[in-house]
């Protein structure tokens, strides 16, 4: 099996688990799976990547619809993973810890002998398990605002550099929106700082469920916003911003303390560095609340 082939099926148009699972290519002997199996799991620290490679074992035993991996940093799901008529769970142990909570999904039963091949793969896992979890937790600390989960100010440069490079290699675009809320600041004077946090968090909320991809939302810290675009929905820019407006002013904690959102656009311009196009969207948001807040401007 080749680690290629694993990384393309990893991809979020890949076809169908099941697909590849009941395909005559994958099928090679269970012993040389097995045998390879470990080398392929400590080849990388990416939880997705370890998924995605035990459940091709997995699947070379019994017929998998979908294979789901429950941790205490978040839900995995192999690629093109469904639920099925049988299942089975697993608790994957290390040293009396639980590492995580396995789900197999497939539309044959699993027996006992199934079950316990199962189990020997899941021994395999462990350590290289472990290891991820670990690596992904500090990941997430590292790029993660830990109040309301979005991303943090580093992660959001590191996205901008590369929505820059990539627009730069594509010829294509990107443009970014800075959101700051107004009139946070009595929130917390008058109801204190859990009041606040609340605030930020529903906010948080309201615009994950407005945007397409959360991967592209931070906060910077205090009540600041940022949402990188890419070329798809550059041309919508000021619309989606409209929409976070929108959804902010008629989220529940903001109507009940009077919170709404102020919103500056920019768009990249070819050879723009990323400092640039911050200072111009910075601008634009300051246009915004000058122009008496809740409302949206371009640099
Ligand atoms: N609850 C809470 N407050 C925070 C946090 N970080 C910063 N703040 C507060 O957020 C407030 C941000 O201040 P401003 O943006 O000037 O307040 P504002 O009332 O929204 O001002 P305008 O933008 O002019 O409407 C400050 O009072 C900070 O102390 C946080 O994590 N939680």
């Amino acid at each position: 099996m080749s680690l290629c082939l694993l990384s393309e099926i990893s991809l979020p148009d890949a076809p169908s688990y099941a697909a590849v699972a009941t395909d005559e290519y994958w099928r090679a002997p269970h012993v040389q799976q097995h045998q390879s199996l470990l080398g392929q799991l400590q080849s990388t620290l990416d939880l997705r990547e370890q998924l995605q490679i035990f459940s091709m074992a997995a699947g070379n035993i019994l017929p998998l619809a979908g294979v789901h991996l429950q941790t205490a940093i978040g839900d995995f799901g192999a690629a093109g993973s469904s639920e099925a008529s049988h299942q089975h769970r697993s608790l994957l142990m290390l040293k009396e810890q639980c590492l995580a909570k396995l789900h197999y999904y497939s539309e044959q039963p699993f027996t006992p002998l199934i079950c316990t091949r199962l189990q020997a793969l899941e021994v395999e896992w462990l350590y290289s398990l472990r290891n991820a979890l670990v690596v992904t937790r500090l990941q997430q600390m590292a790029l993660k605002d830990t109040l309301t989960g979005l991303g943090n100010r580093r992660f959001f440069d590191d996205s901008l550099s590369k929505a820059i490079q990539l627009a730069n290699r594509n010829n294509s675009h990107c443009a970014i929106l800075l959101l700051d809320l107004d009139n946070f600041k009595q929130v917390n004077d008058l109801y204190g700082h859990a009041a606040g946090d609340e605030v930020l968090i529903a906010v948080a909320e309201a615009m994950h469920s407005t945007l397409r991809s959360t991967d592209s939302l931070f906060r910077f810290g205090g009540d600041e916003f940022a949402v990188v675009l890419s070329d798809d929905d550059v041309a919508s820019s000021e619309l989606i911003a409209r929409r976070l407006v929108k959804a902010i002013q008629r989220q529940h904690s903001c109507q009940q303390h009077q919170v709404t959102a102020s919103i500056g656009i920019a768009h990249w311009q070819k050879d723009q560095q990323p400092e640039a196009l911050f200072s111009a969207a910075d601008k634009a948001l300051y246009l915004a609340k000058e122009a008496g807040k809740n409302r949206v401007r371009q640099a």
